[in-house]
């Protein structure tokens, strides 16, 4: 029968385009949604005028669905929720907070909203508040990170929650998709595969860097700062960890860290630089057009059904 994730936002393919600070740029959004998925524009700290910019050009790129993913950290949290409601973005995913006081303004003008969350609690608290779908997300990923595994996290929040659930978190092909729709998922949503596509505008040394990154090549900074966030060990986070070793202020500590993202994803230093992204990067040794990874992820999951099939007996 049709998947609901399709359903509910006239999508192809049940596969979202994680929204990321400073590279989910349009570029990236509306390759993802002309082949078939869901683009997201990463919100991440933009002022609204930087981002309506972006939402007008994947109007521009694209016919198809996208959303945009809101940091609900950002400074300009409120604003950035009035162009999205202004500008009848069809779906918005929110990250790092609890968007609930922003739901009735949304569902207003018809907004799908699909919130990542990283417990069951929060889950059942924003379906309850009128979610769409949520976002199930593992500690695998890249970014501002939750304590639990996808592998764990998924089939507790959707036994939890009577809403579609995407999986995100390690997720980097067929295998994953397969694995996450065992554990009841109608949809995943992809981060890291995504970066180290062609239309992704990071900087050549950040998507080198994840091109020869392997499975232990990331860490987790900032955990006593309450926002841990996973990024690939560098001379940043050996700083970083010297710093909370010794016990350094939360203050000290996020000054330390501010403007790091952009300094890797634009000016390309990857060694001051925090090259977020999630433990799936060891998978992933080329850059391909975002049309080859859909089809291929897509093309892939028969092959594998059958692998589990034939095996399983
Ligand atoms: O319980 C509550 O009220 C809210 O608790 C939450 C706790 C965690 C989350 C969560 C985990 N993962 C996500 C979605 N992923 C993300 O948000 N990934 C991100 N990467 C970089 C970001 S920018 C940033 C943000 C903080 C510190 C440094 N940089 S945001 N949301 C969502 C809600």
């Amino acid at each position: 029968e049709e998947n609901p994730i399709c359903k509910l936002l006239n999508i192809k393919y049940p596969i979202f385009q994680g929204g990321m600070a400073w590279i989910g740029t349009a570029e990236l959004a509306s390759a993802v949604s002309n082949a078939g998925g869901l683009g997201i524009i990463g919100a991440g700290h933009m002022p609204p005028d930087l981002l309506r910019a972006e939402i007008q050009k994947a109007k521009r790129w694209t016919d198809k669905p996208f959303g945009v993913n809101i940091m609900l950290m950002s400074p300009f949290v409120k604003e950035v929720m009035q162009v999205v409601i202004d500008e009848r973005v069809a779906v918005v995913t929110t990250g790092a907070g609890n968007p609930a006081e922003y739901l009735p303004a949304l569902k207003e003008v018809g907004t799908k909203v699909i919130p990542v969350v990283a417990s069951v609690a929060l889950a059942k608290r924003l379906v309850r508040s009128g979610v769409d779908a949520v976002i199930a997300e593992g500690t695998e990923s890249g970014g501002h990170i939750g304590d639990i595994t996808t592998m764990a996290l998924v089939p507790q929040v959707v036994d939890a929650v009577d809403v579609p659930v995407i999986a995100a978190g390690g997720i980097g092909d067929s295998r994953g998709i397969l694995a996450a729709f065992a554990l009841g998922a109608s949809g995943v949503q992809m981060g890291s595969r995504f970066v180290v596509s062609e239309e992704c505008i990071a900087h050549p040394n950040y998507k080198n860097l994840v091109l020869k990154a392997k499975d232990r090549s990331t860490v987790v900074t900032g955990r006593s700062t309450g926002h841990p966030v996973r990024v690939i060990a560098n001379k940043m986070t050996r700083e970083y960890a010297e710093l909370e070793t010794n016990q350094a202020s939360v203050e000290e500590l996020e000054k330390f860290g501010a403007g790091r993202l952009n300094m890797a994803t634009h000016k390309g230093d990857v060694e001051n630089g925090s090259v977020m992204i999630g433990q799936i990067c060891g998978m992933f040794h080329e850059i391909k057009p975002v049309a080859t990874i859909i089809e291929e992820l897509v093309g892939g999951i028969a092959a594998v059904g059958e692998r589990v099939h034939n095996t399983l007996k």
